[in-house]
């Protein structure tokens, strides 16, 4: 079975699946906004006396049910939103709320409990992923029997998982007899085997080309449309914003901008999907512009800004173009 879905609708499709399986799921579309909350997020390293600032004042929510896919540059602050979210690590100040918990709060027995039922992970690297000496189809399993799931059942959905993601063929090989392309998709079927809410990927395309990255991604998309799981991956692949509706960049610690891909009906009455960039405002109201069009009209120290009916003109501050 192919999941790879590269045609535009189906994209489409796939995030209303989504949508519907996540609000059946919470119960209802009311309870769909803010799965995950990231507000004025800080964290700041001290490594033998100097200070990193990682992340100062990142701001994210992610809806119940999305597929988010994290973009920024080597040192952005990526790996670092992950750690939090994924109860790995704790903010220096600011919001972190994933499905109801607050991660700068939360005991250590309550972490426990989120890392063992919440959330699930793929990592880049496929053996932090896989037990080598174990099939796909007992790495799968393996989650829901230390979960107190056994026998015909446990392995009855471990099948059906693998059959999820497309490596069904690969149920009774080793890791090592598995593409990495094949490893990563199992991998998403052992991260969503205990039925979690979210699901946490660090550069799991990392180590693939592009064509096997693209059948990663199919997968994620279709636990995301299937399970109604609500998807984060974090990349530094800018090619991924044509794999996922939404791509949040992070530049400098912050949320810079987002693309998104959403479904309109064109004139001929053919659905397609159109791709926007917005920048992202802060609760302050402070924004980036985009590195682009800094460059482009050469915009430095100072701008002018005007307020019209109904946008914002920025203008160099020595007169120069307007963005
Ligand atoms: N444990 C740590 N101690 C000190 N500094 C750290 C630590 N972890 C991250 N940093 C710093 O915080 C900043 C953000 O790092 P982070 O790993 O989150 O970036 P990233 O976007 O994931 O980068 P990459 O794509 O290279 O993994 C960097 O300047 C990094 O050096």
């Amino acid at each position: 079975m192919s999941v790879v879905r590269e045609d535009v609708p189906d994209l489409a499709t796939l995030q209303r699946r989504a949508a519907q399986r996540a609000a059946d799921r919470a119960g209802g579309a009311d309870r769909l906004r803010g799965h995950i909350v990231c507000d004025s997020l800080v964290r700041i390293f001290t490594t033998e006396g100097v200070e990193v600032v990682a992340l100062q004042g990142l701001d994210l929510v992610v809806d119940r049910g999305e597929l988010v896919a994290i973009v920024g540059a080597s040192g952005s602050g990526k790996s670092t939103v992950l750690n939090i979210l994924s109860g790995l690590d704790t903010p220096t100040a600011g919001i972190a709320r994933v499905a109801g918990y607050d991660l700068l709060t939360m005991s250590a027995r309550k972490r426990l409990r989120y890392r063992r039922h919440t959330v699930g992970f793929v990592w880049q690297q496929t053996s932090r992923n896989l037990l080598p000496y174990l099939t796909a189809r007992e790495n799968v399993a393996l989650p829901m029997q230390l979960a107190g799931r056994r026998g015909r059942a446990a392995r009855r959905r471990a099948v059906e998982l693998l059959e999820l993601v497309g490596v069904e063929h690969c149920a009774d090989r080793m890791p090592g007899q598995m593409s990495g392309g094949e490893q990563q998709r199992c991998a998403v079927a052992v991260a969503v085997a205990n039925d979690p809410e979210v699901l946490f990927a660090d550069e799991p395309t990392g180590e693939l080309d592009e064509a096997t990255a693209a059948e990663v991604f199919g997968a994620l998309r279709t636990i995301n449309a299937e399970l109604g799981v609500t998807v984060v991956v974090v990349t530094h692949d800018p090619q991924v914003a044509t794999q996922v509706r939404r791509t949040v960049a992070i530049r400098d610690g912050r949320t810079a901008s987002e693309v998104r891909r959403t479904a309109r009906v064109g004139a001929d009455g053919v659905e397609e999907l159109v791709t926007e960039e917005y920048a992202v405002l802060d609760r302050a109201g402070r924004m980036q512009l985009p590195a682009a069009f800094v460059d482009a009209l050469a915009l430095a120290d100072r701008v002018k800004l005007t307020l019209e009916p109904d946008h914002v003109q920025v203008r160099s501050g020595d007169g120069r173009g307007t963005t």
